[in-house]
């Protein structure tokens, strides 16, 4: 069977997006959804998005990550996924849908910028060298001296998988403050199991992190990835992080059929 797919980048996080509103897509099949990212044997993404409807929204996200298995909330894919919606006119510039981690508010701006309206935070874990938190999916933030050399891919498997964690896990995010509202970011994502150029989640843990620790006291952020520039901005009441915004390009890239 061909199968059509829309490739799109987010600050160069990268999805495959599939049309899954007729449910012809073998949701159960982890190798296929593997295949398909993979950059050698497949189209190549860090995840895969599934569009499907919803009766009380405008449409369901379905996410995996490019190791085949569904996971929690991707900021970049959210992003890119109203783009995708746009473009197939299942939206015009304004939505509200529903992900894993509940009902996400979001609209189109000039030159492909989706602002996406990301989950409340109100537990922020702070030890003395990191700093816990879940923006949709859980990500470690730890600030970091020389950012540029860092080795991402070991320090940040070593701690995904170290005893923090456990079995689950986590996205490890590596972090460095450029000025009072600008901090660059390098992310280890789960499910990829690889540094990847920029993670939305992470964006976002990073801004609520860096204002909860006493980093910064602004509540928007500029935040520097590999693959580009990010804005989160959020109202903070006491320890409670809401109207969360996660702000930044997410582009088409190409459109295609494969086999499967
Ligand atoms: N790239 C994403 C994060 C995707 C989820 C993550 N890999 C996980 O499994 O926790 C983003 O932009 O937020």
């Amino acid at each position: 069977m061909q199968i059509e797919f829309y490739k799109y980048q987010g600050t160069g996080n990268d999805f495959v997006m599939i049309d899954n509103r007729s449910e012809f897509f073998p949701k159960e099949d982890i190798k296929l959804i593997e295949r398909l990212c993979d950059r050698r044997f497949g189209i190549g993404a860090d995840g895969l998005i599934l569009l499907e409807n919803d009766g009380e929204t405008d449409f369901r996200m379905v996410y995996y990550n490019s190791d085949g298995n569904q996971s929690s909330m991707c900021g970049n894919g959210g992003r890119c996924l109203v783009a995708f919606a746009n473009q197939l006119g299942v939206i015009d510039n304004k939505t509200t849908f529903i992900a894993t981690d509940g009902l996400h508010h979001a609209s189109v701006g000039d030159d492909a910028i989706i602002s996406l309206q990301m989950i409340d935070v109100d537990q922020v874990q702070k030890n003395d060298s990191y700093t816990f938190l879940n923006t949709g999916s859980p990500h470690h933030v730890q600030i970091v001296e020389d950012l540029e050399h860092y080795n991402v891919k070991d320090n940040g498997a070593a701690i995904r998988y170290g005893e923090l964690y456990g079995e689950k896990g986590s996205n490890i995010n590596f972090v460095k403050k450029v000025d009072d509202s600008t901090f660059s970011l390098r992310t280890y994502e789960r499910g990829v199991e690889d540094e990847t150029l920029a993670c939305g989640t992470g964006a976002t843990a990073v801004a609520i992190a860096m204002n909860a620790i006493g980093q910064t006291d602004q509540t928007s952020i500029n935040l520097n990835v590999e693959g580009g520039k990010l804005i989160v901005s959020f109202d903070k009441l006491g320890e409670h992080f809401t109207n969360v915004f996660l702000t930044g390009p997410a582009k088409f890239v190409f459109k295609g059929t494969i086999g499967i």
